[in-house]
């Protein structure tokens, strides 16, 4: 990443301008028949001006012409049959007709300009979407590269008005130079006075977007925090404990301060701009009123003929008001191209967990099952380890339980058996192979994994059972089958909407569950995968007793012939499994069936004997 005071220079923002072609592939990519539409629609706008004046200055030479005739014509009709003004009504029809086409193509512009912005969200949101995809998890949890996505996101939206600043730029752009030959045909001098008088205010303009293009970007982790405290200050999901908890003042007051900071450095550099802008646009109407002048003068001296004048006024006029706008616009592309480095940022972040270039395939069935061999990891920016020197088997067709305290490595060791993150020593075997000679996404096909942190779709109770093996998503059988199998059945029954009843609270329509409720639908996501390998992370931490039995009951008859590793604080449900590893310290300290720790003693029946007192 770049420095932050970097895209304040000069430098960085023309470089910026860089940004612009890929930003135009992208646009063509989303549609190139809008494009095109778009480019000739213009094209044939920017014209349009410079002829309309042209004409109404040969109006009113005409006219000047024929009342300086002697004798004329005293009446309308006099002229009408004299047919001395046809030239004249020839003028005004041509006029007429060209304000006409400038309408119709500025309504065509706008309709056009709006279907492909649209289509640009969509085609930039889809690229984002799968991108994000390919990415690692480990990004995911990198503040930085959250830092990153959330300026690609906003990229997304914000950018969108560009495609419609590059257009109307190109289109100013030829309007300018058919008014500045104008221009230059009656007198050079013109066009380089207005030029003199406008790029002061230019780059003005320019070093202010920079700075402030510096200042956003500075402030995007800052930001993110502001938008959170926003977001937990008012969402359903925090309301509870806010209000339980009283938190509202304190995180109004620090967004609060946050977003005081912002406003008082904005307010500062807007401050500056004002002053330094009016000063340089103050300048450019001095020069303007200069060449009014000049064109009067001579005029008034018979230099130039009437239409003349109203030519070159209207010109001048006009061209003041382009380049102004072009100059201005120029800039503001300027710092936009700068914004689109982070959506490029974005694209080119590249996953380190990728498949080998001939991937071997995933065994079906696995025979000898998982082998962790002297396995040590460390999170991306943690100091400590999350395991080291870890090896166990976990053999085919067999159910192993993971105990351990908080923060033992349980979740961990399943995050790098789904090979969500690489070890940072050691290896792991899937049937004696390097779990890197597979390609991840096959590799993950072969296990059903929910996690303890599972998300609770805001979809329809049988979109969030389906959320498991989604190709399977209109095999209803096979939904209520795995629901049936988790007990989330009657879950579903009780839904007023059954199946197709949207859960969750966050649209309308949606009915919230409750914390077993929910976990039911994810046990249920784990059995709809019918994967070889089941994994199921504290799956019953909300269940209540009898359910939880109930679960654990299926799951060790469900489970049978099939390699299942089960996480879970509660003994009852551990005891079950064929071969217990009890974790601390990221290794296995213990393992061995439950009897068989039981009699050994040690951290295990410790660890039994105090959950089995709290309950007598
Ligand atoms: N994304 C992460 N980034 C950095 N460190 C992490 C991350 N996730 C876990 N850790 C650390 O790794 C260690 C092991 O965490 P892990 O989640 O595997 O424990 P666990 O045994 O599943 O705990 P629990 O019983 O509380 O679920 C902990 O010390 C934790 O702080």
């Amino acid at each position: 990443m770049a420095d932050p005071a970097a895209p304040a220079s000069y430098a960085a923002r023309w470089a910026a301008l860089k940004n612009l072609p890929p930003f135009l592939r992208m646009v063509w990519a989303a549609s190139p028949g809008l494009t095109l539409a778009m480019i000739g629609l213009r094209l044939a706008r920017a014209v349009i001006p410079v002829t309309m004046l042209w004409i109404g200055k040969l109006i009113i030479d005409e006219v000047v012409r024929l009342i300086a005739l002697a004798p004329r014509p005293e009446t309308l009709a006099g002229w009408w049959q004299s047919g001395l003004a046809g030239d004249l009504l020839l003028l005004i029809a041509a006029e007429l007709g060209l304000a006409l086409a400038s309408d119709l193509l500025g309504r065509l512009v706008t309709y056009a300009d709006s279907l492909l912005q649209e289509k640009l969200v969509i085609s930039l949101s889809i690229r984002l979407m799968d991108h994000a995809a390919d990415l690692d998890l480990a990004s995911f949890e990198d503040a930085g590269f959250q830092d990153r996505l959330d300026r690609a996101r906003r990229q997304t939206m914000g950018r969108i008005p560009l495609v419609n600043q590059i257009m109307q730029q190109m289109q100013d752009a030829v309007t300018v130079a058919s008014f500045g030959a104008g221009l230059i045909a009656y007198n050079p001098w013109l066009v380089l006075l207005l030029l003199a008088a406008l790029i002061p205010a230019f780059l003005g303009e320019i070093h202010f977007n920079a700075l402030t293009y510096a200042m956003n970007w500075r402030r995007a982790p800052e930001r993110r925090e502001r938008d959170y405290l926003r977001m937990i200050g008012a969402t359903s999901d925090s309301a509870k404990e806010v209000k339980i908890f009283g938190l509202n003042r304190f995180l109004r007051d620090r967004y609060l301060e946050l977003a005081q900071r912002f406003y008082a450095e904005n307010r500062a550099i807007l401050g500056r701009q004002l002053a330094v802008m009016a000063l340089l646009t103050g300048l450019g109407t001095l020069c303007y009123y200069g060449a009014y002048l000049w064109i009067i003068g001579r005029t008034l001296t018979g230099g130039l003929s009437l239409g003349d004048l109203t030519f070159l006024s209207g010109s001048f006029l006009r061209l003041r008001g382009l380049i102004e706008g072009l100059l201005s616009s120029f800039s503001s592309m300027a710092s936009q191209a700068l914004y689109l480095d982070d959506l490029y940022a974005f694209f080119r972040e590249t996953p380190r967990i990728a498949a080998p270039a001939r991937p071997r395939p995933v065994p079906d069935p696995i025979r000898q099952g998982f082998t962790f061999e002297d396995v040590g990891f460390h999170y991306p920016e943690a100091g400590r380890w999350a395991v080291r020197g870890l090896s166990f088997h976990l053999a085919a067709g067999e159910t192993v339980a993971l105990v351990g305290e908080n923060g033992a490595g349980k979740t961990t060791i399943v995050k790098l058996l789904c090979r969500l993150y690489e070890p940072t020593e050691g290896r792991i075997l899937l049937d004696g192979h390097d779990l890197r000679e597979f390609d991840p996404e096959r590799l993950r096909e072969a296990v059903g994994v929910i996690f303890q942190d599972f998300v609770r779709y805001a979809m329809s109770a049988s979109d969030n059972i389906a959320a498991g093996r989604i190709s399977a998503r209109e095999d209803r059988d096979r939904i209520v089958t795995a629901a049936g199998r988790a007990l989330a059945d009657q879950v579903i029954a009780r839904l007023p909407g059954g199946y197709d009843q949207m859960v969750g609270k966050r649209f309308a329509r949606g009915v919230e569950l409750s914390g077993g409720e929910w976990q039911k639908l994810a046990i249920a996501r784990a059995y709809m995968r019918e994967a070889q390998v089941l994994v199921l992370d504290e799956p019953t931490a909300a269940l209540d007793a009898r359910a939880e039995f109930e679960v654990f009951q299926r799951f060790k008859d469900l489970s049978a012939g099939r390699t299942a590793l089960l996480i879970s604080h509660r003994f009852s449900s551990v005891r079950m499994a064929d071969r217990i590893l009890v974790l601390a310290d990221g290794r296995v300290e213990a393992q061995g069936s439950h009897d068989a720790l039981i009699a050994q003693g040690g951290r295990y029946r410790e660890l039994f004997e105090l959950q089995a007192q709290g309950y007598r």
